[in-house]
């Protein structure tokens, strides 16, 4: 299991944050550190489908993209794209989004994404989790063995259980398990690698609903996915992306101003930067890949931090940075800025994170 290596730093254990990213030796400010490459699991949200490109990101002001695979529902800005993203995919990734797409289309009725369904508040507990992923397990082992409809039934209903025919299909779900499962598909040790040792949250669902979309999609996917795809489709790895998916996710936003969160994205490299209020490295996303450049000189032995708050941080109390880290990523930032203002007016901690 390994963090990446590089010549500019290495992953340390950090005081209060696990592991985090510290530098090997003094560094100019403007130099890129670290590139990304591309994500090893992600997803563009069902309502931008039509907008978003599959490969590249591109986002062209909520215009169609010209170029659209019918066969997989994907949208690309030009042929280049479409090109590099079905090489990428591989024959089987190709079989795999057109048995999803086909699956999609033929339960439309089905389709509800989390965002439109009335979420309950409490979120599952282990126990609770593992015993919701007991049941998938069982019911895809059916699904897997259920016998093939009449001719003339879609292949992707064939396969399906009957029983969880009536619950939900969440294409967002469905999308982003079913690009990791690729990922750990074609590149199973180096997968294993990267995202098995991300710092992983045991209970990531922010509800029961969330769980169920989970379980749901897994079993759906072992039903509907090529035969050869299987063996990477399982359990381990369905819950590892939820797990390591809770904490270390990107968003994917529009260029210019940033203000359409169109989907979500996992790059293991670079997901060992913590946070700071005063950020040292600033990130750029080209394309699908996220470059992370100093803004200043930083020291040897200085830990490397990018800002979660994305600039807001500036004109923010410690209280109030603290009261988003904490609902947005579920800690208690311990940066240096937030540790010496908590310290010069303790009183306020108590009343005014008590009362967020
Ligand atoms: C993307 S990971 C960063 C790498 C992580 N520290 C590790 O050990 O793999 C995000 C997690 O790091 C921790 N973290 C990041 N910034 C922090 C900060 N300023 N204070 C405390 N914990 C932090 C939190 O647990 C957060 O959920």
């Amino acid at each position: 299991m390994s963090p990446p290596t590089s010549s500019y730093f290495a992953v340390q254990a950090i005081p209060h944050a696990g592991r985090g990213v510290v530098a090997s030796r003094r560094i100019p400010a403007g130099t890129v550190i670290l590139d990304s490459k591309a994500p090893a699991a992600h997803v563009i949200f069902r309502q931008y489908r039509r907008e978003v490109c599959a490969h590249c990101f591109e986002y062209d002001r909520g215009r169609t993209l010209p170029v659209r695979d019918s066969s997989t529902g994907k949208v690309f800005c030009d042929r280049r794209c479409q090109g590099v993203w079905l090489a990428g995919q591989g024959e089987l990734g190709g079989e795999a989004w057109e048995a999803l797409h086909t699956f999609v289309q033929a339960n439309s009725k089905a389709v509800a994404s989390l965002g439109s369904t009335l979420l309950s508040i409490a979120n599952p507990e282990r126990e609770e989790i593992d015993r919701a992923w007991y049941r998938a397990e069982k019911q895809s082992l059916r699904a897997t063995t259920t016998p093939q409809l009449p001719t003339g039934t879609p292949a992707a209903k064939a396969r399906f259980p009957s029983q969880a025919w009536a619950k939900h299909v969440d294409p967002d779900t469905l999308g982003y398990l079913l690009s990791g499962i690729l990922c750990a598909h074609q590149t199973n040790d180096r997968w294993q690698d990267e995202v098995l040792c991300l710092a992983a949250d045991d209970e990531p669902y922010k509800s029961m609903e969330e769980l169920d979309a989970h379980c749901n999609s897994f079993v759906q996917l072992r039903a509907i996915l090529p035969f050869d795809l299987l063996p990477s489709c399982t359990t381990t790895v369905c819950r590892a992306l939820a797990n390591a998916g809770s904490r270390n996710v990107f968003g994917i936003r529009s260029g210019s101003d940033g203000e359409e969160y169109m989907g979500y994205a996992m790059y293991p490299s670079a997901s060992y930067f913590n946070h700071s209020c005063t950020p040292g490295i600033a990130k750029r996303r080209t394309g699908n890949v996220w470059e992370f450049c100093t803004v200043k000189e930083i020291e040897a032995g200085d830990e490397c931090c990018i800002t979660y708050l994305g600039g807001d941080e500036k004109d923010l109390t410690v209280w109030e940075r603290r009261a988003r880290l904490d609902e947005v990523w579920g800690f208690e930032c311990m940066c240096g800025r937030c540790v010496r203002e908590a310290e010069s007016c303790p009183s306020q901690s108590l009343l005014s994170f008590g009362s967020s």
